[in-house]
C-alpha cells in the first residue's frame, strides 16, 4: 500500500482528530503544491467561481486529501485551489462541508486547522444567506461584524472536546473575532468601486439547518439584531480565532427571509444559487482588491 493510501485509511479510522494527524495532513498537501499561502478564502454556496479570479492554479480535490470531509452539496465543487489572487499566495476552498450534512462541527473545520498549520494566517470566509433585515436587498453583500452561535446554544460547537494548547487557549474570546482593520479597508474599496448601494455591515447567525428557517425564528433573529442568516462559517470563526488567525468575513444576501406567516413564496437553494451567479463578478472584484491591497504578516 502508498503512503498515501495508509494516511488515506488511517485518517478514517480516527474519530477525535489529533495535533499530530492535522498535521500530517498538512504535510501531505505541502508536499504536493509549491505555493505558499499566508491567506485563506473558504467559499460558500455559488461563490467558488471567485477561484476565476486565482492565477497559477494548483488544484487538489477534497476527495484526495486524507481526512477532508468532502462536500455533498450542489454550488460547492470541492476543491484547492492554491495560486496567486492580487499578487497574493492565496489557498482557496471552493466550496466547504456543514454539520447538516452529518459532519460533526470539529470535521468540518478541519480544514482550517490544515490551513493553520501550514503557515495560513488570515482567514477571509464567504457565505450565502437569507437576509434578516428588511433594509435589505438580494444580491446585498454583507461584511459580517458579528455573529450569533445559534447553533452553539444547541451544543455544535467545533471547540467541545479536549483542548490542545498547540492550537489555542481553553477559553477563546470572540469579542473581536471579525477584523476590524480588513472590514474599513472592504467598506471603503466596496463604496470606491460603486458598490455603495449593495455593500452592508452586519451580524450573521448559523442555524445547523438542512431546513429553512421557520417565519416565528426568523422573527427571533430580527429581535436580538441578526442582519442576515445561514448554515455555515460560525464554525470556521471560531476554530480560526482559537489558533490566533485574522478574521475577515462576507454573505452574500442570496433571498430575503420569509418573515410573514401563510405567503406563498419560499427559500429555497436554487434562488440561492441563482444570485450567487449574478454577483460572482462583482465579489471577484471586491475580493480581488481587498487581497490587493492587504498587508499579511
Ligand atoms: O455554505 P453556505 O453557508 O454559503 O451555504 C448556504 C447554507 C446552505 O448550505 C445553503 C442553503 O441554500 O447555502
Ligand atoms: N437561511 C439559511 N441559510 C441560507 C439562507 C437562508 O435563508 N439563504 C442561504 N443560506
Amino acid at each position: 500500500m502508498s503512503n498515501e493510501a495508509v494516511l488515506r485509511e488511517y485518517m478514517n479510522t480516527r474519530t477525535q482528530v489529533t495535533y499530530d494527524d492535522i498535521d500530517l495532513v498538512a504535510k501531505y498537501i505541502l508536499e504536493k503544491v509549491k505555493c505558499r499561502p499566508k491567506l485563506g478564502i473558504i467559499c460558500g454556496s455559488g461563490l467558488g467561481k471567485l477561484a476565476d479570479s486565482v492565477e497559477n492554479k494548483e488544484i487538489i480535490p477534497y476527495s484526495e486529501i486524507p481526512g477532508f470531509p468532502v462536500s455533498t452539496v450542489p454550488g460547492h465543487e470541492g476543491k484547492l485551489v492554491f495560486g496567486t489572487l492580487g499578487g497574493k499566495n492565496v489557498i482557496l476552498m471552493q466550496g466547504r462541508s456543514h454539520c447538516y450534512e452529518g459532519y460533526p462541527a470539529q470535521k468540518t473545520t478541519l480544514p482550517v486547522r490544515v490551513m493553520h498549520l501550514m503557515g495560513v494566517k488570515t482567514l477571509f470566509v464567504t457565505n450565502a444567506a437569507g437576509g434578516i433585515n428588511r433594509n435589505y436587498n438580494i444580491g446585498d453583500i454583507m461584511i459580517i461584524k458579528d455573529h450569533v452561535n445559534l447553533a452553539g446554544f444547541a451544543g455544535v460547537n467545533p471547540l467541545v472536546g479536549p483542548n490542545d494548547t498547540r492550537f489555542g487557549p481553553r477559553f477563546p474570546p470572540m469579542s473581536r473575532a471579525y477584523d476590524l482593520n480588513i472590514r474599513q479597508l472592504a467598506l471603503r474599496l466596496a463604496k470606491g468601486m460603486g458598490f455603495g448601494d449593495f455593500i452592508r455591515e452586519g451580524v450573521y447567525s448559523m442555524m445547523v439547518g438542512p431546513n429553512f428557517e421557520t417565519v416565528t425564528e426568523c422573527r427571533l433573529l430580527q429581535i436580538v439584531g441578526v442582519d442576515a442568516t445561514g448554515m455555515s462559517t460560525v464554525p470556521e470563526v471560531l476554530v480560526a480565532k482559537h489558533c490566533g488567525m485574522t478574521v475577515f468575513g462576507m454573505s452574500l444576501i442570496t433571498n430575503m427571509v420569509i418573515m410573514e406567516y401563510d405567503v406563498e413564496n419560499t427559500a429555497n437553494h436554487e434562488e440561492v444559487l441563482e444570485t450567487g451567479e449574478r454577483r460572482s463578478k462583482d465579489l471577484q472584484k471586491l475580493v480581488t482588491a481587498i487581497v490587493q491591497e492587504l498587508e499579511l504578516n
